[in-house]
């Protein structure tokens, strides 16, 4: 098939091609509201500009207010349907061959905002946000550290998709310095815990998907019908301070050791645009039960990288993976999440999980890649070693799926470390 061609020059080379169209919220000046909009090549694609000038002419959006709300919410509640028809509209009058924009230089003005220029939003009001804990690898690891070799996978863990509830306050847009969290740690010596400004301070590398229409309240969504509920995938940064997670999750899960923050890169990417990189998830042993029964095992091949870039440094990658890797498939967590009745909705965000891989630099944090803080990561370009993330140091995920003659990038989810307050 020849490669989709777009008359934005050089977006073909870019990783928002014509294939890509992510959407995002962004504020083309600071005094101006946030809007949606599509990345295509260099620029933003103004999807209420496109609205305002009637473009959107098929039957379910010609009339709709969404692309005129400051988050994605409403268009992410309108499902599958509407999302093919806006992506065939933005591809038509984004192509080559369509004269529309070209032909009218007033609307082309307004329609694009050059990228570099553009303040990028949350692109939805997120109401709930959970964790899910679906890579292997990554599990055993952590297992391994916090409750021994021998009990390493939790009993449960092969056999549901195991998460918690994060929360939704504190998910920020990448670009965002992070504050290095206070609080208590594993009592010392005396007996007492302490209370100090985290020393393990942690990345996780996930990827994360927003929910599309959702489900009523009583009613479970099948893991035949969950893709339906994929609206898209972001990049994620889970950031984690070790120390307070190791005295606290005892016997809850999860809670300030995680929620002083978490990242998300600013562009979805659709479901339609990683199509070409459907790939098979790992076979199951034992096979799970029958409403996690999933006979497509559909995942995705998407190279995964993380940086860090210390204060006044060059970057340096430190762990490469693939989302591929994961046990638990995005359908399976969306039919477990659902299976009591439990409804999702609109924005709602479900994050993978830590994806680690089978080998050493292919893990997903730096607990895993020091081994607890056992051995140092060397950073290249004379940017020294880490067991854990120092004050300054940005952490970067990208990601980027290579297409026949195009790539479908994700942009980058990064954040700084800015040092503790003062007590
Ligand atoms: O194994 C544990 O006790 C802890 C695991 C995590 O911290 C990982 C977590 O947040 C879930 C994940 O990202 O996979
Ligand atoms: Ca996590
Ligand atoms: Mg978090």
């Amino acid at each position: 098939m020849p490669v989709l061609k777009s008359f934005v020059s050089g977006a073909e080379d870019t990783c928002f091609p014509l294939q890509n169209l992510p959407y995002g919220i962004f504020r083309p000046t600071p005094a101006e509201h946030p809007r949606p909009g599509v990345a295509i090549g260099d620029y933003v694609f103004d999807l209420s500009a496109v609205a305002r000038a009637g473009l959107f002419e098929g039957p379910l959006l010609c009339d709709s207010t969404c692309f005129f709300q400051e988050s994605l919410n409403q268009f992410m509640s309108m499902g599958r349907p509407a999302w093919k028809e806006a992506r065939e509209t933005i591809q038509t009058l984004l192509s080559a061959d369509d004269a529309t924009l070209m032909e009218n230089l007033d609307l082309e003005d307004t329609v694009f905002v050059p990228m570099s220029q553009v303040k990028m939003e949350l692109p939805a009001v997120i109401g709930d946000y959970t964790d899910f804990f679906s890579s292997k690898e990554h599990a055993t690891n952590l297992g391994i550290m916090f409750r021994g070799k021998d009990t390493s996978l939790p009993e449960n863990w092969l056999h549901l998709p195991v998460g918690y509830h994060g929360r939704s306050s504190s998910i920020v847009v990448s670009g965002t310095d992070l504050v290095r969290p206070r609080g208590q740690t594993t009592p010392g010596e005396d007996g007492i815990p302490q209370y100090k400004a985290s020393q393990l301070l942690d990345f996780e590398l996930e990827m994360a998907v927003f929910i599309g229409p959702g489900n009523e309240l009583g009613k479970p969504v099948s893991v035949e019908n969950a893709h339906e509920q994929i609206f898209g995938f972001v990049l994620m940064n889970d950031w984690s301070a070790r120390d307070l997670q190791k005295w606290e999750y005892i016997p809850l899960g999860p809670f300030l050791g995680k929620n002083f923050g978490t990242t998300i890169s600013p562009w979805i990417i659709t479901m339609d645009a990683l199509e070409p990189f459907i790939c098979k998830a790992p076979e199951q042993d034992p096979a799970p039960l029958a409403y996690l029964k999933d006979s497509s095992r559909i995942t995705f091949d998407i190279p995964l990288s993380v940086a860090i870039k210390p204060e006044g440094e060059k970057e340096s990658v430190i762990t490469q993976s693939n989302f591929k890797y994961l046990y638990w498939t995005a359908a399976q967590q969306i039919a477990h999440h659902t299976v009591n009745g439990c409804n999702l909705r609109p924005g709602d965000l479900l994050a993978s999980g830590t994806i680690s891989g089978p080998v050493d630099g292919s893990y997903g944090s730096m607990i895993e890649l020091s081994w607890g803080g056992s051995k140092e990561v060397k950073l290249e370009n004379g940017g020294g070693v880490r067991k854990f993330l120092q004050d300054g140091d940005e952490v970067i995920i990208t990601a980027c799926c290579k297409g026949d003659g195009y790539s479908i990038g994700f942009g980058s989810c990064a954040g700084k470390i800015l040092p503790a307050i003062a007590e």
